[in-house]
């Protein structure tokens, strides 16, 4: 045993998110300890532990480290007190003294084998001929019932472990999709299916129970007389076996006729396999009962017969199980998120679907081979997945986009503008920013000095740093892209602090020409630089296109310093383009007086409430484009406070305002009106 082994006691405490955590480095001893500890919680207990999609990679895991593991044949609960009875042998009791008794199958109910893929999936497909029954996979309690010759129903069991179930016979009787009898035409019918419970008469329940399987499993099994919850339950019915049939068609058929004909199933082709789980995958969660994948059998008895069974499983069926909850929704774009040590990972950008429990909006496309594999296009739908229960997950592309514009990865760092490489790891390909440490500093002062800028409230360091670090932030573009949920995961940051960060951001949407040069953070254009510049040239497609020299023209810009902004405005390109995605830039305003001895040099503005004739921004540019100042709050050395016309409560600062003029302060408020009038008379 190597020496990493985990101490057994250990294993049976651990917590999904541990076992998760270390599933790549069990050893089949553990995998194994692990899956019985699984099987007793969930088939013993009915209260797993672990969700199934982890149950699941356990048991995947050690069917290939090793495939002949007995607990890999295991099914049920394993703890069967009294020696099973033969089902003739049951059959003598009435049905109140043989209820819960292990009762021994006429046949074996088997497991079915699973896939993942399509792949796996077709590859199953090859071994037959003829059509392919397709139906959900229901996430409820298996359970036989048997017809007498007369129709009536005699006998009701659990699946167990395969070989022997439970009887349940009294409370199947007050299941209401269960027939009492049926028109069975002197033949004697097992009938197989699925108990469950529906959402909407979970909703009824939930308190209680974890999810409706369990409370299915759970209540089936009560013994007390007049238990409500039976009549709350549902049965679909998936195989029935009598008389000889030709196929799964006339199966169904009979089905129909005898009133069990309830699942929604169809018959496909080969090529038709895929898309029938897609059409599953898109509408379940439109369902109103949970299913955890696809089954598909072989259409033709004969093909059957010749495929036979393993121990296991029929080698004629197979499910096709979804990975951890699953969902289909928009892609709305790609992220290039770089990690502190640089590494550049896409990043899904979704239109946030409800999976498990949790709102997932992003999802990690971890490196270049899985995000190239995927071959994403511009609004595709894709299928989402959280893995092991946990981790966001896209899967694939259910459908192209309209255009099929592929994504085209990034030609410089998206966060430092500096060179990239592109690297390969153990783990797969990936683009690297080629000075890490240049970029995570630059980085930061760059989204720090944004914020500040634009005056994005609450957007501090400590904020945008935890932003970062949670890839939600690498470019001042990407604060455009964040919603409420995304903010939400960050520490300590609730609900309304996130909304209120949102609430900011989408304040900021239009931008005065001079605030968003400046907020770009390219070296020599600064504040001054930038109203000169905005007023100079209005328009920011012009101020792109300037040269050195139509620079130097400019009175006060230097050579050295001309330079350093038609660098830094080609370096910024894509920065730009990206920002003009989200911002409507608005135009610059006539030049202004040189700025000293400027028409309101000397005085300062606030502003406070709703401006209607233009937004809080521009009303600042104006004031700074005439020399004014706009500090942030109102204090005594404040000259004016500007009330806006829209209609509010007073604010705390007009009631601070008044409080200082009471107090003898030279401050005076202004009408949004008269400051039109003042600014107006200046221009
Ligand atoms: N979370 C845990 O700790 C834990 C532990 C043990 C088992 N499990 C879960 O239990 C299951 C494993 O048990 P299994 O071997 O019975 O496999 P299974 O439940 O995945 O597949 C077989 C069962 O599928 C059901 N089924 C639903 N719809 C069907 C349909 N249309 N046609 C045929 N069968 C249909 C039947 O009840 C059948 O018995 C898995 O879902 C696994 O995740 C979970
Ligand atoms: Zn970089």
């Amino acid at each position: 045993m190597s020496a990493s082994t985990t101490p057994a006691s250990d294993l049976q405490t651990l917590d999904a998110a541990a076992v998760n955590a270390r599933l790549p480095s069990f050893t089949a001893d553990e995998l194994e300890a692990l899956i019985r500890r699984a099987n007793k919680e969930y088939w013993d207990h009915h209260a797993p532990t672990l969700p199934d999609t982890l149950y699941d990679q356990l048991v995947e895991r050690l069917k290939r480290v090793r495939p002949d593991a007995a607990v890999l044949d295991e099914m049920g609960p394993q703890s069967a007190e009294a020696p099973a009875m033969d089902a003739e042998e049951a059959l003598q009791l009435a049905p109140e003294q043989r209820f819960g008794a292990a009762v021994r199958h006429q046949r074996p109910m088997l497991s079915l084998e699973k896939c993942y893929n399509e792949t796996d999936l077709q590859s199953w497909a090859g071994k037959f001929s003829g059509d392919i029954l397709v139906m959900p996979k229901m996430d409820g309690v298996a359970c036989s019932l048997r017809y007498d010759k007369k129709g009536k129903l005699v006998m009701a069991a659990t699946r167990g472990s395969g070989t022997e179930g439970e009887d349940i016979t009294m409370n199947a009787l007050e299941v209401k999709d269960i027939p009492r009898t049926v028109a069975s035409d002197g033949v004697e019918l097992e009938v197989r299916g699925e108990l469950y419970m529906k959402l909407s008469d979970f909703a009824k329940f939930k308190g209680d129970f974890a999810n409706p399987r369990n409370l299915t499993a759970g209540s089936i099994k009560q013994k007390e007389r007049k238990n409500t919850r039976n009549a709350h339950l549902s049965f679909f019915a998936y195989d029935i076996i009598g008389p000889e049939f030709d196929s799964e068609r006339d199966k169904f058929e009979l089905l129909k006729k005898l009133g069990l004909g309830g699942i929604d199933h169809e018959f496909v082709d080969r090529a038709g396999l895929q898309a029938s789980y897609d059409r599953w995958a898109r509408n379940r969660p439109e369902l109103d009962y949970e299913i955890d994948g696809v089954v598909y059998r072989t259409g033709s008895v004969k093909e059957q017969r010749r495929l036979g069974l393993t121990g296991h499983h029929p080698r004629y069926a197979i499910a096709y199980k979804f990975q951890g909850d699953s969902g289909v929704t928009d892609l709305l774009d790609i992220l290039w998120s770089v990690s502190r040590t640089g590494v550049i990972t896409p990043v899904a950008l979704l239109e946030p679907v409800e999976l498990s429990g949790a709102r997932i909006g992003r999802a990690s496309l971890h490196n270049l081979n899985i995000f190239e594999s995927l071959g994403l296009t511009h609004n595709c739908r894709v299928e989402v997945t959280r893995r092991g229960g946990v981790i966001p997950n896209v899967e694939r592309v259910v459908e192209s986009g309209p255009a099929s514009r592929p994504f085209d990865l990034p030609t410089q760092c998206p966060a430092c503008g500096g060179p990239i490489e592109r690297r390969k790891k153990r783990d797969g390909e990936n683009l690297w920013c080629a000075e890490p440490k240049k970029c995570v500093q630059a980085r930061l002062g760059e989204l720090e000095h944004f914020a500040k800028v634009v005056d994005l409230q609450g957007f501090g360091p400590k904020v945008i740093g935890a932003a970062v670090d949670a890839e939600l932030l690498s470019t001042p573009a990407d604060y455009y892209r964040l919603r409420a949920v995304d903010l939400q995961e960050l520490e300590r940051l609730g609900e309304k602090s996130a909304q209120n960060l949102i609430d900011q951001i989408e304040a900021h949407r239009e931008l005065p020409l001079a605030v968003f040069l400046q907020a770009l953070g390219i070296e020599h254009l600064g504040k001054q630089n930038a109203l000169l510049l905005a007023g100079e040239f209005r328009t920011l497609e012009r101020i792109r296109e300037l040269t050195q020299a139509d620079l130097t023209a400019v009175r006060g810009i230097k050579d050295a310093i001309a330079d350093a902004i038609v660098h830094g405005l080609a370096a910024r390109a894509e920065l730009i383009d990206a920002l003009l995605e989200f911002v409507t830039v608005l135009p610059g305003e006539a030049a202004p007086a040189p700025v000293e001895g400027a028409a309101l040099s000397g005085k300062s503005f606030v502003f406070t409430g709703t401006l209607e004739a233009f937004t809080r921004e521009v009303a600042q540019a104006r004031v700074q484009a005439l020399g004014g100042e706009v500090p942030s709050g109102v204090t005594k050395a404040l000259s004016f406070l500007v009330v806006g016309a829209g209609r509010g409560a007073k604010s705390s600062k007009q009631k601070k305002a008044e409080e200082l003029i009471a107090a003898g302060a030279p401050l005076k408020i202004l009408s949004e009106e008269e400051f039109l009038a003042m600014v107006g008379s200046l221009e």
